[in-house]
């Protein structure tokens, strides 16, 4: 429910909670403002998102602002592509979707996914190879790197959607994950 911001003159010159003791003291106009836009912010933040950033490690975490449901290989929904991508492109895409843990996000531009190393130390080896794969392709992924668990998401920004680059960089992820020993699943889970 959205709260109402009320001008001092049209507010209730009574506390029907606390102070029943008698009317509030004047508000000071500073102070005034500052309530003013905690309310609007307040009431902003219950908008529906239209397009919510669902962090892979959130995605049980639901919130009545996010109404799209982060998608998952069993929810057959296919990707918005880049122009001018390879015709094998849908058929790579939808081997990666279903024969790996990459996830297609509620955007359909990208593909995210979560590695679990043993250690740390193991986790940075992975992402330094990457990177180097990265500066050879021209094509970098955004990531997040907590303790033993990578994050990655492939997109593609020009030509904007999901591209041949983005599904040889997943392929390449899940080559050197296993290589670098990567756990499966939940297993290895260390922290949150
Ligand atoms: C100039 C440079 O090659 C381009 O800007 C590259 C860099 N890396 C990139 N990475 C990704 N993920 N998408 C791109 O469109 C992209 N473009």
């Amino acid at each position: 429910m959205a709260l109402q911001y009320l001008r001092p003159s049209q507010a209730i010159r009574r506390c029907p909670i606390l102070c029943r003791a008698g009317p509030s003291p004047a508000v000071p106009r500073a102070i005034n403002l500052h309530l003013r836009r905690l309310v609007s912010t307040f009431n902003a933040s219950l908008r529906p998102v239209t397009r919510p950033n669902i962090h892979p490690n959130t995605r049980n975490i639901t919130t009545m602002t996010s109404p799209e449901p982060a998608l998952s290989p069993s929810t057959p929904v296919t990707p918005i592509f880049s122009p001018s991508q390879p015709a094998d492109l849908p058929a790579r895409a939808t081997s990666l979707l279903q024969t790996s843990s990459w996830t297609l996000t509620p955007s359909r531009i990208a593909i995210t996914r979560v590695y679990r190393f043993k250690t740390f130390k193991a986790a940075w080896a992975f992402m330094n190879q990457v990177a180097d794969e990265c500066k050879r392709q021209r094509h970098h992924p955004s990531w997040h790197n907590l303790y033993n668990e990578v994050t990655i998401e492939w997109t593609t920004h020009r030509p904007k959607g999901l591209s041949i680059k983005d599904v040889e960089m997943a392929e390449f992820c899940d080559r050197v994950a296993e290589e670098g020993g990567a756990v499966e699943g939940e297993e290895g889970r260390r922290c949150c």
